[in-house]
This record gives C-alpha cells, sequence and structure tokens, in this order.
C-alpha cells in the first residue's frame, strides 16, 4: 500500500507546517507529500486518487484538522482502493477524537505492515445546494452560526499560533448567545413529524464529538448505518450556557430540552433563513421553509486503523 500525506500548512493557524517538517523527519517508509494551496484542493487531491482506479491501495493520510479530512472524504468516498487515515494537526481534531488517527510515525509503518482489514463506515449526506457530506456531523443554528464566526475571524489565525485558539471560540460562543435569534423547526423523521420551538440548533451527527471536544450524541456509532439528531429548544440563555458547559462530558442528555433521536433519514425545515455548518465548516443559509435533508451513506468509506468510540466494537 502506498501512502500519501496530505498536508493543511494553514492548519491550526499555520502551526501544522511546522509540526509537518518535525514529523516528516520520523518517517522510515516511503511516502508521498501533497501540499494543500487553499480551500477545496485537499478535496481534488482524493478525487484525483480515487478516479484514478489504481491497482494499489492508497492510504491517503491529512495531516491538518477536520476541515482536510472532511474535504479528503468528499473527494475520496466511495473508492474501495482508498484508505483514510489523519494525522491532527488542525484546531478542533474532532476526528481524531471520533475516529483513530495516527499519533506516531511507528503506529503508521505498524498499521502498514498488519493485515488489519479496514472498517467501512458511514457517511452522512446533506441534501443542500450542490450537495454535501459530513464525516463528524452537520447542523442548523446557534452552533454553526459560532462556527460561522471563528472560521471569518481575523484573530483565529493569530491565536491559534500562539496556543490560545479556544479562546476564539469561547468569544463567539458568548457572542452568538447575546445575538441570536431562536427559531421553530419542523423535522420528519422515517414519516413521523415532529414541530420544535424556540430552538437553539439541531445537530445531525455521525460520532460523538463536535466543536473541538464537545461530546453532543454519545450514542453516535459511524458504522451502525444510523445517524442521530439532537434538538436544543426552548431554553433561557444562563441555562444553555450550563447545557453547553455539560456537553463535554456528555451530560446534557439529561436535560429535558435537549432531546435526541436516531434514524436513517431527517428533514429540518425551519421558519426562517438559519446558518448551516458541515463538519464545523460554514456552508451557507437555509431558506425559510425549505427543507434540509440529512441521510447517511452506510459503509461509504474505509478507515485506516481501527474505530476509536462507538458500540460495534469493529
Ligand atoms: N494552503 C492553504 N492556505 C489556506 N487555507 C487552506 C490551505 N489549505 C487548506 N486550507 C483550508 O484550511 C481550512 C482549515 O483547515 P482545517 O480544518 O484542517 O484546520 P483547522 O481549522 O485548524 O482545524 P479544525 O477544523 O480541526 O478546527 C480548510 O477549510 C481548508 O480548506
Amino acid at each position: 500500500m502506498k501512502a500519501v500525506f496530505v498536508v493543511n500548512p494553514a492548519a491550526r493557524g499555520g502551526r501544522a507546517l511546522s509540526r509537518w517538517k518535525a514529523f516528516r523527519k520520523t518517517l522510515t517508509f516511503p511516502f508521498r507529500e501533497l501540499m494543500t494551496k487553499g480551500p477545496g484542493h485537499a478535496k481534488a487531491i482524493a478525487r484525483g486518487f480515487a478516479a484514478g482506479g489504481e491497482k494499489e491501495k492508497v492510504l491517503l493520510i491529512a495531516f491538518g484538522g477536520d476541515g482536510t479530512v472532511h474535504e479528503i472524504l468528499a473527494g475520496a468516498a466511495g473508492a474501495d482502493h482508498v484508505i483514510v487515515g489523519s494525522v491532527s494537526a488542525g484546531s478542533g481534531n474532532d476526528f481524531g477524537r471520533g475516529y483513530r488517527s495516527f499519533r506516531t510515525a511507528e503506529e503508521i509503518v505498524a498499521y502498514l505492515g498488519g493485515r488489519t482489514a479496514p472498517p467501512s463506515l458511514d457517511l452522512g449526506m446533506v441534501n443542500f445546494g450542490d450537495g454535501f457530506i459530513f464525516v463528524n456531523s452537520s447542523g442548523i443554528g446557534f452552533d454553526a452560526e459560532i462556527s460561522r464566526g471563528t472560521g471569518r475571524s481575523a484573530f483565529k489565525p493569530l491565536l491559534n499560533r500562539t496556543g490560545l485558539g479556544k479562546l476564539v471560540y469561547a468569544l463567539y460562543t458568548v457572542r452568538a448567545l447575546c445575538a441570536f435569534r431562536t427559531f421553530s423547526l419542523e423535522v420528519t423523521a422515517d414519516g413521523k413529524q415532529m414541530d420544535y420551538h424556540d430552538v437553539w440548533f439541531a445537530t445531525v451527527s455521525n460520532q460523538p464529538y463536535f466543536g473541538g471536544g464537545m461530546k453532543i450524541s454519545p450514542e453516535s456509532d459511524p458504522a451502525d448505518g444510523l445517524i442521530e439528531l439532537t434538538v436544543v429548544s426552548r431554553l433561557s440563555r444562563v441555562k444553555l450556557l450550563l447545557v453547553f458547559g455539560s456537553v463535554f462530558f456528555g451530560a446534557h442528555t439529561v436535560f429535558r430540552e435537549v432531546d435526541s433521536r436516531k434514524g436513517r433519514q431527517f428533514s429540518l425545515k425551519a421558519d426562517r433563513e438559519v446558518p448551516l455548518h458541515t463538519d464545523g465548516e460554514d456552508a451557507g443559509d437555509t431558506q425559510p421553509g425549505r427543507p434540509v435533508v440529512f441521510s447517511v451513506r452506510p459503509g461509504a468509506w474505509r478507515l485506516a486503523g481501527q474505530q476509536r468510540t462507538g458500540r460495534s466494537g469493529i
């Protein structure tokens, strides 16, 4: 199997590049290094390998954050000969929490020399615009507003370089907490319709973590052919903060204002324009009264290494 590193030098405010330079020196096996030049490039690289129909299997290792893994899967999903791995070198790194990621060169050597069949895992699909995928989560509302704010923040690269990236997230959480207007939501799941009012956010998860370590969907398992919807509604701003804090431990599900359910497809229709994110990246605004459909494509991609969380124990 040939190993290809897709390195995002801009991840973690540019700190990923110096990390890569140090990591590269520890590699004792043949590899290719492809540096991404900007948004969309990792997807194009992965698509090239997927379309190549290579006889030999390819291990594509994302050296970056969740945005880099997201792009690689957007390009490589469905190609059986492409196996996706990662070295967490971004700011949030939820992929590394929910799935297996490589920490050292030795772990990659052991993987390349081993005989473990890569598990086939589920991929989330979002029927919005030209279509999106998600490997971690996708959702609308308050959390997408925070993703948008932090993504656009002029301070993010600087604070990431100084190791204070989490501060940007905290600042935009407070800002969104003050400014965000809740919305009404109609959910259709497996033929059943549910109405929610005063909604802060609705997130659809493929694995437990989002937002840089928050265990939003403790029951999620990317190998079960299902996705999980979490709707948070009818909360005061103060209680929302409390719930947000408890999400780090996955303890928020005890609050009656948090509704969670499993399914294969969720159609979400908000009564006003609401921001949407896919894997923590801004994906635009939903249109009032127009449903966004979240679904799952079972076993659509192959993970290098064992899955870290979930109940299937693969
Ligand atoms: N050469 C580049 N210059 C600028 N941006 C780039 C470059 N290559 C890729 N990108 C973009 O950088 C963005 C952020 O990358 P990534 O998500 O991997 O890191 P992060 O934001 O630090 O980590 P996380 O998403 O885990 O918080 C992605 O949207 C990607 O498209």
